[in-house]
């Protein structure tokens, strides 16, 4: 490899000599006996408070880069989309004040008109427009259809029939006579809907000087539902009292000279209100305000999701940020969106001269806003930790917005709903429920801060009472009765919670709600599978505070030795040495991969045919100082092997320990001392390479000052230094590769993974990315994947080729080319029908020989180790009989012929 020393100082330090951990020959944390040859590492385990606080500034600081990368959106959520939603409601406002101003000023008078046709339930349907009883006040019901055929037009003529209890009519009747009282009562009860007034006359024998009668009429149907002011029932009183006084003055009913009483009718007159007021707010603030917030909510949801989506949080956590960082950072960087949000509430609601913002407290305001923004922030981190992808957790944002409009519009649309909620009086259940939903808290305090600020008009007295205001120590006092409403006739008033109350259960929110995404975060599996157990907590490990490892190597190896598959058959010599070797208490190894099996299950429920081995019982070895070069077909098991080792899926069955540590027990510890560069590029488009190993270095913990030099060297090391500040999602694909493995190294680790390091990448860049990693992997261990013979030939001390998750060969390139591609091929081209002649002449000169291909005349041979002696031989005899002459004139028999040694590639094909 040295004629590919690159210029870029392998001498350095921060190259050559890993430095975030100390090496011991034996164990310094394992309580039990340990070997002698064993080397363990003991993760230099900074002060646990100080990686937390350097994690989450690095983790604001790339928030805060990309706040100003995406710019546009940030402003839209902070400043833009509050703005637009209190102009809108500054606008309703506005529009509410003039309907104020104009209500119901001088309304006109207008007549009382007549009784009009009865309807049934269609406009032609039958019906009776009115019963009377007793017949003998036939006249006055005479007198009363003339007058009201001429008031309307309309005729409702005498009738002659005959009712009987049970039958409706089948046409439309006018004014029927029936026997009593008691008739009309039981024909209405009979058939219901069908009469549309009933009279009955009591009026004496003799000169009347009493009249006296009864109107039946249905208050809920009085022609058909319009009659909401029962005018009709009106017109039909005035319409019998002109009747009765026509008939007791003589008067021919119609004529010019019958009496007649036209009535006019005429709504009270109503001033204007003098003082408007901001009842629109009042009314619809909670409702604005909770959707200016929304913006970020669903902000969150879209971000963080996305970039689960992406696996880039993955990324992340793989080289070793702590989560509680990552939600912290995001809480950080989304509570000051929440500040300069709430701030643009409080100016603009100022500004707009809503009357509960100038008669509020400003730091009341301000922080009833700022929590109740933090709470659904913390709502919208929780909901993320369910959803695997963007579009799932927006389409759930957007249907809890619309959950959170309809509700905030009913249960806080005024005050009299609004309390109801609130009162200690009604049931507690559904008061338990909501206080867990930040916007119910929120309604409850904006409910009490309009009740004080917005004031009452008295339209009886025609004075207004303004509010008396909010200051801060109205927090701390429940409303007095005077601004509560009454919940009935004897005025009874709600017992409400001091304002403050919605202030500690939108703290309880926050609180709540961070502590669910941090527990839910960890046990829900993620796409891989990996999760915490339930009670994970429980664990003193989780803590840290674990001084023994609970396992020692001897009782590690016993373990998997003995879970180790019995018989293995027809496994290759070396294959098996290796499972031996795994099991070896001497063996310095500082990697041992032991029977390590993973299935990927078709059903969580049940075994299945459809169950896919992945890995199948892998033992593998690796020292210090060396690079595994994994190769092998698509879909043999590569990926998800060092998918388990690195972590990111957890095993079937089987372990690995890497310098003492075991993946299934001490991930956390062996991510302090583990790079990867997975298979996929896993970089954020909007940060550039620079970025990248400052956002890195910062997580794996490299001094500041030595992170200017680390990312000059490094860059220059994969030749991306002229790219350095531009966005990695500019760069193409080689280049993204290229920052993928560097990132991997960051923090010089111990154990490296590099998952197909080079695709992609063109011959120049590769030599130089391969010169890095083999200088790179001094004191450390490297295990890459790779399809490129050539990079596992290069590169892999040792060369394990897997094909259906098992490991076929190993050992490295010298043996692998000598067990399983030793020896040379020849190639030559004869025409087609000289083709079984050459045949006889060449497997004269070499015997040996065999046969490997013949299509149309070109012929490949095989020549094991065996046949070498007689290859010069053949050589010569190429060169001797170059005039052997073809069936075809004038043509040589062989045209062209060609000797070369067989590869690792060769060994591959063959395994
Ligand atoms: N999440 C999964 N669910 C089900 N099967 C899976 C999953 N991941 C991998 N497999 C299967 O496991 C087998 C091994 O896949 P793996 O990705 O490890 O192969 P590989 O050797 O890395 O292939 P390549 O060279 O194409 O990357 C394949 O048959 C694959 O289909």
């Amino acid at each position: 490899m040295d004629q590919l020393s690159p210029s870029w100082g392998t001498n350095s330090n921060t190259l050559n000599t890993p430095s975030q951990v100390s090496l011991n020959s034996n164990s310094a944390i394992s309580s039990g006996e340990s070997n002698q040859n064993e080397k363990v590492i003991q993760p230099q385990s900074p002060n646990v408070f100080k990686l937390f606080f350097v994690q989450l500034w690095i983790m604001i600081k790339r928030n805060f880069i990309l706040q100003i990368r995406y710019r546009k959106s940030t402003i839209s959520q902070a400043i833009a989309g509050p703005f637009m939603f209190l102009l809108l409601l500054f606008i309703l406002q506005k529009a509410d004040n003039v309907v104020q101003k104009k209500a119901y000023y001088h309304p006109k008078s207008y007549p009382l008109l007549g009784v009009l046709q009865c309807q049934g339930r269609h406009e032609s349907s039958p019906c009776i427009n009115v019963m009377y009883t007793p017949e003998k006040h036939k006249d006055i019901m005479q007198a009363f259809s003339t007058n009201n055929q001429k008031r309307t037009g309309q005729s409702m003529p005498l009738e002659d029939v005959k009712l009987d209890l049970t039958t409706r009519p089948d046409k439309k009747l006018g004014i029927v006579a029936v026997p009593d009282a008691t008739f009309i009562y039981n024909y209405t009860l009979n058939n219901p809907n069908v009469t549309l007034f009933g009279i009955e006359f009591t009026i004496e024998d003799g000169p009347p000087t009493n009249y006296r009668y009864q109107i039946w009429f249905n208050s809920t149907q009085t022609n058909n539902n319009s009659d909401v002011f029962n005018e009709q029932l009106l017109s039909f009183q005035r319409g019998i009292d002109e009747a009765i006084v026509t008939v007791a003055t003589n008067s021919s009913p119609g004529s010019s000279n019958s009496p007649a009483m036209n009535l006019q009718l005429k709504e009270w007159p109503i001033v204007p209100p003098k003082t408007i007021t901001d009842q629109m707010v009042a009314n619809l603030g909670a409702l604005f305000f909770f959707c200016a917030e929304m913006v970020i909510f669903i902000s969150i949801l879209n971000t963080v999701v996305a970039e689960k989506e992406a696996k880039l949080a993955d990324s992340l956590v793989m080289m070793g940020l702590k989560k509680e960082a990552y939600w912290l950072a995001y809480f950080v960087s989304n509570g000051w969106l929440i500040l300069v949000c709430s701030l643009v509430i409080c100016i603009f609601g100022l500004a707009f001269d809503f009357a509960v913002f100038r008669h509020t407290n400003f730091l009341v305001l301000l922080i009833t806003f700022i929590l109740f923004g933090l709470a659904m922030v913390t709502l919208a981190f929780f909901i993320t930790t369910f959803c695997r992808t963007a579009r799932v957790a927006v389409l759930v944002g957007i249907f809890l917005f619309i959950i959170g409009l309809i509700f905030q519009s009913f249960a806080f649309s005024n005050a009299y709903i609004g309390y109801i909620w609130w009162d200690k009086n009604t049931s507690k259940i559904g008061w338990i429920i909501l206080i867990f939903i930040p916007f119910f808290n929120f309604g409850k305090i904006f409910l009490d801060m309009s009740q004080l600020t917005t004031g009452k008009y008295d339209y009886l007295t025609d004075t207004f009472a303004p509010g008396p205001g909010f200051k801060w120590g109205d927090l701390y006092n429940p409303l007095t009765d005077k601004y509560l409403p009454s919940y009935d006739a004897a005025g009874r008033k709600p017992d409400v919670p001091a304002p403050v109350q919605s202030w500690y259960l939108l703290l309880m929110n926050i609180v709540l709600y961070l502590f669910l995404t941090w527990y839910f975060d960890k046990v829900i599996p993620d796409e891989f599978g990996t999760r915490r157990s339930p009670l994970f907590f429980l664990s003193p490990k989780y803590w840290g505070l674990r001084i023994s490892k609970g396992y020692t190597m001897q009782s590690w190896l016993q373990k998997y030795q003995k879970a180790a598959v019995e018989s293995h058959e027809g496994e290759d010599t070396d294959v098996a040495a290796e499972r031996n070797a795994t099991f070896d208490t001497d063996n310095d190894a500082v990697l041992r991969i032991a029977n390590l099996r993973k299935v990927f299950r078709h059903s969580m429920f049940y075994t299945s045919k459809l169950d896919k081995v992945a890995v199948n019982d892998l033992c593998l070895t690796l020292k210090e100082g060396k690079c595994l070069a994994l190769l092998g077909q698509n879909g043999a098991g590569k990926s998800t092997s060092m998918n388990i080792l690195s972590g990111m899926t957890p095993a079937t069955s089987g372990d690995a320990l890497m310098y003492g540590l075991s993946v299934r027990e001490d991930i956390d510890s062996i991510r302090k001392i583990m790079g990867v560069c997975p298979q996929h590029d896993l970089l954020f488009n909007d940060l550039t390479a620079r970025e990248h190993i400052e956002l890195y270095a910062g997580i794996k913990m490299v001094p500041r000052e030595e992170i200017e030099t680390l990312v000059n060297e490094r860059l220059a090391a994969v030749r991306l230094t002229k790219v350095a500040d531009k966005f990695a999602g500019t760069y193409s694909g080689g280049m993204k590769r290229r920052l993928s493995m560097v990132v991997s190294t960051i923090g010089d680790p111990q154990i490296i993974f590099m998952d197909e390091p080079t695709t992609g990448m063109d011959p120049v860049n590769r030599r130089h990315v391969w010169s890095f990693i083999e200088n790179f992997k001094r004191g450390r261990v490297i295990i890459l994947t790779t399809h490129s013979m050539e990079e596992a030939d290069v590169l892999g001390d040792r060369i394990c080729v897997m094909a259906h998750g098992r490991l076929r060969a190993l050992g490295n390139a010298i043996h692998l080319k000598n067990r399983f591609g030793a020896g040379y091929r020849v190639s030559l081209v004869t025409h087609p029908l000289d083709s079984s002649r050459a045949k006889q002449l060449i497997e004269q000169q070499v015997p040996d020989a065999v046969l490997e291909d013949d299509s149309a005349g070109a012929l490949i041979y095989e020549l094991p180790m065996s046949a070498l002696p007689s290859l010069p031989a053949l050589v010569r005899w190429f060169e001797e009989n170059r005039e052997l002459s073809s069936v075809e004139e004038g043509k040589p028999m062989i045209s062209s012929w060609g000797v070369s040694q067989k590869g690792l590639e060769e060994a591959f094909l063959k395994l």
